[in-house]
């Protein structure tokens, strides 16, 4: 089903997050974020360090510590079983409204996130069991005995073998990749309609991070979830995700499907993204940093004086500022500009961008 049919299982509307700046300021570290995650499939949402992705995934689940940080406004809806038919978003939940009983009921079980660093989610004076056991007595109506059974499985399907060995095991006697393996089984425990996956193998070497990726795309088939993968590494992107949304400074600037980013990167700082992408022989450079809400124009990535909402392109063509919104200058394809200008329809079909994605690291 393309996504033009399909109902969103989640969709952030208009979201604004602030934080304190100063004594009195504030800045927003996500300024009117909107974004959709579909049945069974996996949005990436990419942009360098401090550019909201954590931020605007963390929301969905009301993990932003409040204060300092402040909801400004925005919707988060959810719709844990959409249907075709539905025209509107009606029956979904805002997220955003449940108190925080009802928010403990969803999280861990409809929604579950990892993080980059495993240690993040695992109690280190807790066996293994005892933490994945904890997640499933608390989310699904079953008995211990059947909890050890649906804990054994969780932990083989992501690759660990024998598992009832390590559900006694301390997280510290295991290694890394395993950490990663078990924090996934624990999410994965109460089978999840949606996985908030933040960096989940940037911290892995090259292997296991494939291997984790596999398992991910694995289990997002079988186990009808869909997946909003934040990452830096658009190689990951290119291989897992359907569609993508770049952030930069709390903002979308461009969004679409994984093709037609690649292939027709409309917004400046999409096409800067693209340019630190491995290719043969080279890793790719980590983007430069918007630190804390600074605009000083050190911080914005080389070639640009100013924010890219500030550019002005070409004229007639401005991306971003106050009035930017996102629009659709192709079909699935929305970018941050001021209008849909002549110009901007028709640099939708420029000459295609030529993307081949080869082995980092490989010899030529
Ligand atoms: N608890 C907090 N208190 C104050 N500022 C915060 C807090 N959490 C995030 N921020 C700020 O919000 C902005 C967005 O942060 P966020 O973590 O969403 O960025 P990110 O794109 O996920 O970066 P990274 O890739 O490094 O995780 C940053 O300027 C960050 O410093």
């Amino acid at each position: 089903m393309s996504e033009t049919q399909a109902q969103p299982i989640l969709e952030i509307r208009d979201l604004s997050v602030s934080f304190p700046a100063g004594r009195s300021a504030r800045f927003m570290a996500v300024d009117g974020v909107n974004l959709s995650v579909y049945p069974r499939q996996t949005l990436a949402v990419v942009g360098e360090s401090g550019s909201g992705k954590s931020v605007s995934a963390m929301s969905v689940l009301q993990l932003i510590p409040i204060p300092p940080g402040r909801y400004e406004r925005g919707q988060i809806l959810w719709q844990a079983r959409p249907t075709a038919e539905q025209s509107e978003a009606s029956d979904a939940t805002d997220l955003l409204k449940l108190s925080d009983r009802q928010m403990r009921k969803i999280r861990g079980k409809d929604i579950a996130m990892i993080f980059q660093e495993p240690m993040t989610s695992l109690n280190p004076v807790y066996t293994i069991g005892d933490q994945i056991l904890e997640a499933i007595l608390l989310h699904q109506a079953v008995g211990r005995e059947q909890a050890v059974s649906i804990a054994t499985r969780a932990l083989s399907d992501v690759g660990i073998a024998d598992p009832t060995a390590r559900l006694r095991e301390y997280p510290h006697q295991l290694s890394g990749g395993m950490r990663q393996r078990v924090m996934i089984a624990m999410a994965l425990a109460c089978q999840p309609r949606l996985l908030l996956a933040d960096e989940p193998t940037t911290a892995l070497d090259v292997t296991i991070q494939a291997q984790i990726l596999e398992l991910l795309r694995h289990l997002q088939n079988t186990k009808d979830m869909s997946v909003l993968l934040i990452t830096h590494d658009l190689g990951v992107v290119a291989e897992n995700a359907d569609s993508v949304a770049v952030m930069y400074s709390g903002r979308v600037l461009e969004y679409g499907s994984v093709m037609s980013i690649f292939q027709r990167p409309l917004h400046p700082y999409t096409n800067e993204l693209l340019k630190s992408m491995p290719v043969l022989g080279r890793h790719a450079d980590r983007l430069p940093t918007v630190r804390d809400g600074a605009t000083a124009p050190d911080d914005f990535p080389p070639g640009y004086d100013v924010a890219p909402h500030q550019v002005e392109v070409s004229p007639g063509e401005h991306y971003g500022g106050a009035d930017a919104k996102l629009h659709e200058v192709e079909p699935e394809h929305w970018v941050l500009c001021k209008a849909t200008t002549e110009e901007t329809r028709k640099k939708a079909t420029l000459p295609r961008v030529t993307f081949r994605r080869e082995p980092v690291g490989t010899d030529a």
